[in-house]
């Protein structure tokens, strides 16, 4: 939460293109202090750099698949897709198309550990992950391997059957699995015949004996487990179980309906151990690698490739689409959110100021994040309004979103998108933005808040917590409500509705987990001084920030 006096020292990452000199700055939280401290934050030193970049880089010891479109093939696009460098070790050739394997042809075991030594001895690998491993001896191999050449993270999938019902691994692997390599992997990631074989034979028709299933494997070791719902019948979405040895998630996601499946699995582990080589939390990276894959396939759809039943997909989808060009702006930092100012250009007018001013004026008054709430803008009008105001929040290093448009978002290169119920679908405007975009949807019940934590968005906006003129029909929900979804909730959350300086303090005054501040509209910009409201606003933040962290909270 900020505070005043919080100092950090933050390395500033500059762009490749930047010469090669790193500065040092102070930076003070939130980012909007007063000028003083922000002149003081900006003083930066200049000092010599070594020429040296660390890419994250994952090694996938898997077998090849000729058609392209999964094992090593997935794994290699599916890491370059994420960003991450990706080397391989070849256990097999197989020669597979889109109706299936016609041949397997095995790597000998000590070619396998001589790639094995090569990469890991020299090349410094963050995530090993694992496809196919056609024998017994290939786990022992890895397994001797991976205690020579220890590294951060251990994806396995433990491929057995191609979904064409062909024989990837011999059956005998099935105790290296169990008794030697699971305990050492962090996540392994059957699908739903795997987990069956893996536990001689279980039945697996439902959701609750994934869960059953995924508890079981996490008997023999693994840190995690994922159990792929991808061909489980019946469904009609795709839900996968997670289970990290304390908690069962169910992560479900929408069933594309495709023909082109084939790699689904191999991309997916590819992803969580690209996600895991960047550092992300094991969670988080499983839904990323799931959101990725969904995504993928949906941009898949139409292409034809094979007479076979299960034909592949695009990868690299991304590349593709201009907007995937486009500058990642300020990361997000839940503490942004604090006091988060939402125009109306309606309430600019009746005070005769223009957009611009208005948005300069709530900056200096202490807002932390602006968003353009623009219902009845003509589109051209928008996006040049936009632009002019992300220049504004670009100099004071606010971050700007803008609501529901996410095409203005993208020609302004604005910091992100925030959306409505009935409003894109936040994982489709993630698949658009790309993932360094911030994205915030407003929920107003436990699951609405669970679907935007599972389609990738960043906070959600919870409200109407007082009655407002600015939403007509808007239902009220109360503190009461508030609290409950800010329990619930996974991601930081924002208060909205009927807020301003006469009752900011009873919102933060619940000090309830994940309730990061309040977002205003008629009580900054329906006002003579929209900078004077604001600091009036942002002290009795900030006081009953105090009081609340001080446990003396007084309403
Ligand atoms: N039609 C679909 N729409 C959306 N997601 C899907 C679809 N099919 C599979 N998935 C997702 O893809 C991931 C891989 O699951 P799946 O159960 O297909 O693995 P797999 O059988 O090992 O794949 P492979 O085809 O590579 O053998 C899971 O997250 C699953 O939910
Ligand atoms: C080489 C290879 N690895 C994994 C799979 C599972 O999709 C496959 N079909 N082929
Ligand atoms: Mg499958």
């Amino acid at each position: 939460m900020p505070s005043s006096s919080s100092l950090i020292l933050q390395p500033l990452v500059l762009p490749s293109t930047t010469p090669r000199i790193a500065f040092s700055r102070l930076v003070f939280l939130p980012r909007s202090l007063s000028p003083r401290l922000r002149a003081v934050s900006l003083s930066t030193i200049a000092m010599a750099e070594p020429e040296r970049t660390k890419l994250p880089h994952v090694l996938t010891v898997a077998g090849s698949d000729s058609g392209g479109g999964a094992g090593i093939q997935a794994d290699i696009k599916a890491c370059g897709a994420m960003g991450v460098y990706c080397s391989s070790v070849i256990t097999a050739v197989t020669a597979q198309n889109t109706v299936g394997v016609q041949g397997v042809h095995p790597v000998p075991e000590a070619f396998i550990e001589e790639q094995l030594n090569s990469v890991l001895s020299d090349m410094e690998v963050d995530v090993v992950k694992t496809g196919m491993l056609p024998s017994p001896g290939v786990i022992k191999v890895l397994c001797d391997s991976l205690k020579r050449f220890p590294v951060k993270a251990l994806v396995v999938d433990p491929v057995m059957v191609s979904t064409s019902g062909d024989t990837l691994s011999a059956p005998s692997t099935l105790s290296g699995y169990r008794d030697d390599l699971f305990g050492m992997a962090d996540i392994v990631t059957p699908n739903l015949k795997e987990a069956s074989a893996l536990l001689g034979g279980m039945q697996l028709q439902t959701v609750s004996d994934m869960s059953l299933a995924a508890k079981s494997i996490h008997k023999f070791g693994p840190k995690n487990v994922l159990v792929k719902g991808g061909d489980l019948s019946g469904s009609s979405d795709a839900v996968d179980v997670f289970f990290d040895g304390e908690t069962c998630y169910e992560l479900h996601g929408s069933r594309v309906q495709t023909r082109n499946t084939h790699g689904t699995g191999c991309t997916l582990a590819s992803c969580i151990a690209a996600e895991l080589s960047k550092g992300s939390p094991m969670l988080e990276a499983v839904k990323a690698a799931k959101a990725f894959v969904e995504n993928a396939l949906h941009y898949s759809k139409s292409i034809e490739l094979g007479s076979g039943p299960q034909g592949p997909f695009d990868h690299l989808f991304r590349l593709k689409s201009p907007p995937y060009n486009v500058a990642p702006g300020l990361k997000f930092q839940p503490d942004d959110l604090f006091l988060y100012a939402v125009t109306d250009s309606g309430m600019n007018s009746k005070w005769g100021r223009s957009m611009t001013d208005a948005v300069e004026a709530v900056i200096k008054g202490g807002a932390t994040i602006v968003q353009l709430r623009e219902k009845q803008m003509e589109t051209r009008e928008f996006i040049e309004t936009a632009t002019a105001c992300m220049e504004i929040c670009r100099l004071h290093k606010i971050p700007l979103l803008i609501n529901d448009r996410v095409d203005v978002a993208l020609v302004c290169n604005a910091d992100g998108v925030h959306v409505g119920q009935s409003d894109m679908q936040a994982r489709t405007v993630r698949a658009l933005l790309g993932p360094g975009k911030i994205i915030g949807v407003s929920c107003k019940t436990i699951s609405q808040a669970e679907q935007a934590w599972m389609d990738g968005a960043d906070y959600i906006g919870y409200g109407g917590v007082f009655p407002t003129s600015t939403k007509k029909d808007n239902t009220t929900i109360g503190l009461e409500g508030l609290k409950e979804v800010c329990l619930a909730s996974k991601l930081p959350v924002v208060a909205i509705g009927g807020i301003g300086i006469g009752n900011a303090n009873l919102v933060l005054g619940t000090g309830v987990k994940n309730l990061k501040g309040v977002a205003v509209v008629s009580a900054l910009f329906d006002r003579e001084s929209v900078e004077g409201e604001t600091k009036e606003l942002r002290s009795v933040l900030e006081r009953m920030l105090s009081s609340v962290s001080e446990g003396t909270v007084v309403l």
